[in-house]
């Protein structure tokens, strides 16, 4: 987009027709963009990575293979990842938050850190791999070839609403980053543990792309083509704020069965197992089309984009004496009981496809049936659509999967997949590199650094690559030595 047609809405609707972002459907106008926009674009690196990322993705959804990449949480890590062969880097705020936060006050993963501190691990990778590819050039080390690869972040829940966000998506933007992914999580209430059946919150399905287009139009205001990924957790979610969106009625769950007392007032693990048993939970759809089949077609017709509320009272209406109850499983924070699963995931990732560049279901481990089923799901409604798939672990120690990992990739490329990523994968790596290393030295001394550091660097110097000395002394030395020869003794 030219500079004079910067603040103009016409260039904005033609920009917004290109192949990138004409998949995009959005709520707001061209005007809106425009009157928002600063005077300025501040885009051009972001751009050029994202529109390359975008190209990764084109190529191979045509292939039918899938982009694989892990979590980098160093810069010297994102420098041999480009080394190695990788295309993407992925930037993982659960890493960001173990490892390195902006107050320097890391911890687990709540997404509890600053907003700043994702952005600014992107702009650390994204500064040095100009760093290298500039070090390349001025030495002509032969490795000028080496690409800078497109950097995808996590973006959580966006650390609070539509400001907070648009904010968050301009820092990134800011910071080189090519995608983010932004999901439908009330943010750090998780459980590690699952402790009273606990594990993820959803915000209702409104909240969710209401963050989604707040992101985009950020996006937009700024010109950039920076990959907007969906991200949900609600295959795995077991519980949601607010029942008021008619899209998240088929998920929300109601006791079937009178008890004496509410959810809250049990104690212990055992007691409120024994409740959630003796509530028989169930959806109000599937209750009612259980208990009066006949009458559901009726009950369907006349509570079509009804919320859970409305169609219970309809339900009420239709025989008086039906009985499910939403609110006797609401949790002390007041939160409701969810159906979790891949038609959750299917149903929230088939609205954000309409605002969002790819699509993902965050589920820890693999697992073919659901992989495939959300594949399905989502290319029935939006044909092409780039989907992502996280492996977060889930594996036998034995080598007893070791075939069926093997095959991971092909078969999600085969469903459509185009991003397939390692989120932990960054921090297990540095902390495996780093021991042998480690360990020799501790155990053996200057001698072990000599056998297992020094020596093995040394035959890395020839190759002049992110783990020789040479190459962050020497060879990027010259950076440097040749600005100095320029300004040389001044004028
Ligand atoms: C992908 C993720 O958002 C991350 O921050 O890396 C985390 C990873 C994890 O908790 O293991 C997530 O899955 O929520
Ligand atoms: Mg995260």
């Amino acid at each position: 987009m030219s500079e004079n047609s910067w603040l103009s809405p016409t260039s904005i609707e033609e920009w917004w027709s290109t192949p990138s972002q004409t998949g995009i459907k959005r709520p707001y106008s061209a005007d809106t963009v425009a009157s928002l926009r600063d005077v300025f674009p501040e885009n051009h690196h972001s751009n050029a990575m994202a529109l390359k990322l975008r190209s990764i993705f084109e190529r191979v959804q045509k292939d039918k293979s899938v982009n694989l990449t892990t979590s980098v949480i160093d810069p010297v890590t994102a420098q041999i990842m480009a080394e190695v062969g990788f295309e993407t880097l992925y930037v993982s705020g659960g890493m960001s938050a173990n490892t390195d936060t902006a107050t320097d006050d890391p911890g687990p993963d709540l997404a509890d850190y600053t907003y700043d501190t994702v952005p600014k691990k992107v702009s650390t990778i994204y500064r040095s791999q100009l760093l290298h590819s500039r070090t390349a050039r001025v030495n002509k080390t032969g490795k000028e070839e080496i690409p800078l690869l497109p950097i995808i972040a996590d973006a959580d829940s966006g650390h609070g609403q539509h400001t907070a966000i648009m904010k968050l998506v301009k820092l990134f933007v800011q910071s080189g980053v090519s995608g983010f992914h932004l999901d439908d999580l009330v943010s750090g209430v998780k459980r590690h543990d699952g402790k009273d059946g606990l594990s993820s919150v959803l915000v209702p399905t409104g909240e969710y792309l209401r963050r989604l287009v707040a992101a985009k139009l950020q996006l937009d205001i700024m010109g950039s083509e920076v990959v907007s990924i969906a991200r949900t957790d609600a295959e795995t979610a077991t519980h949601i704020t607010s029942t008021i969106d008619h899209r998240d009625r088929p998920f929300i769950l109601g006791a079937t069965a009178p008890l004496k007392q509410h959810f809250i007032h049990t104690e212990g693990n055992s007691a409120r197992e024994e409740w959630k048993r003796e509530a028989r939970l169930s959806t109000l759809d599937d209750h009612f089309q259980s208990s009066y089949p006949d009458l559901y077609d009726q009950f369907k017709e006349e509570t079509f984009n009804m919320n859970v509320s409305e169609a219970l009272s309809i339900a009420q209406k239709l025989v008086s004496s039906f009985y499910w109850n939403y609110e006797s499983p609401r949790t002390s924070e007041g939160w409701y009981a969810f159906k979790g699963g891949v038609q959750a995931a299917v149903s929230r990732a088939n609205v954000a496809a309409n605002i969002s560049d790819v699509v993902w279901a965050c589920a820890h481990g693999y697992n073919p049936d659901r992989a495939e089923a959300f594949a399905k799901g989502v290319q029935e409604v939006h044909e092409g659509k780039w989907m992502a798939y996280n492996v977060t672990g889930g594996f036998p120690d034995d080598g007893s999967a070791d075939e069926q990992v093997k095959n991971i990739p092909s078969q999600l490329s085969s469903l459509g997949y185009v991003w397939l990523f390692l989120p932990i994968a960054g921090l297990t790596t540095v902390g495996l590199g780093s021991q042998t290393a480690m360990k020799s030295i501790k155990e053996h001394g200057l001698y072990g650094y000599l056998s297992q550091v020094s020596r093995p660097a040394a035959r890395h110097a020839a190759a002049a690559d992110g783990t020789s000395p040479e190459w962050w002394w020497k060879v990027m030395g010259k950076l440097a030595d040749d600005a100095a020869d320029a300004i040389g003794e001044g004028l």
